[in-house]
């Protein structure tokens, strides 16, 4: 059910909305993604729009358009909390190890969740200064898995996070990660102006 959210000014490059179930989704990640979006209707809780490029850029954990052979996922925020969440099915291109992911894009995913989650502090654009991650269980290709983020701090531009990901029962944790975000300061952000689409989504 990719939403087309609004077309750049150059009509040639959409902003889709992909942060829904379609087709490639397991039961398993549809359930799950219906018990998180439950958490949005009393507020607490917002679903990010997950966004496809259609142009020439993609963002890279969404830059393969065949369905279900990549990152598949939705990630939900709550502000209050200063916490993230994010349902991720893992499709066949991401291998790593055998009939395993890749542990690359699991990095991917939790740097993309912490991201995510900092913008619950951080103002503007943030960027990943340090993430660190211990790799406990593989993750098998094609399953799903649950990612849990959380500001721990946050000092000025600094935002502290931790993260932690679970099979999708939950009965399992595949690994465990620190990150550190720095906000771009007012100069940074003006020498990155250049390279921001005017109605630019976060992911
Ligand atoms: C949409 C949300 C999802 C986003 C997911 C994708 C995120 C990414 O992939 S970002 C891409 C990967 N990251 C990068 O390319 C960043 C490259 N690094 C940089 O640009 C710069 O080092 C940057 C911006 C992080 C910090 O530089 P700068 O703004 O000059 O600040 P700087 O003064 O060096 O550091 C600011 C503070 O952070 C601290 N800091 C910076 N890097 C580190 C680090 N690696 N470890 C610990 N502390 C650090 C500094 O010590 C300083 O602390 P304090 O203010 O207490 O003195």
């Amino acid at each position: 059910m990719a939403r087309q959210v609004n077309s750049q000014r150059n009509q040639e490059e959409a902003v889709i909305d992909l942060a829904w179930p379609n087709e490639a989704w397991s039961d398993v990640t549809k359930e799950i993604f219906h018990q998180l979006n439950a958490g949005t209707e009393n507020g607490d809780w917002t679903r990010h729009p997950g966004y496809l490029r259609t142009g020439e850029r993609r963002l890279y954990c969404r830059n393969i358009s065949e369905q279900g052979k990549g990152f598949e996922y939705a990630i939900f925020i709550n502000k209050r909390e200063q916490r993230a969440t994010c349902v991720c099915q893992f499709g066949p291109y991401l291998e790593g190890p055998p009939s395993h992911v890749h542990g690359g894009a699991v990095a991917t995913m939790l740097d993309t969740v912490m991201g995510t989650c900092a913008y619950n502090v951080l103002e503007g654009f943030h960027l990943t200064a340090n993430l660190n991650i211990n790799y406990k269980k593989p993750v098998r290709l094609g399953s799903t898995a649950i990612f849990l983020a959380k500001v721990d701090k946050q000092e000025n531009r600094k935002a502290y996070l931790s993260a932690y990901v679970t099979s999708a029962d939950g009965s399992t944790t595949l690994c465990d990660a620190t990150s550190l975000f720095v906000q771009l300061s007012q100069e940074q952000m003006e020498k990155a102006k250049k390279y921001l689409p005017q109605d630019s989504h976060n992911d």
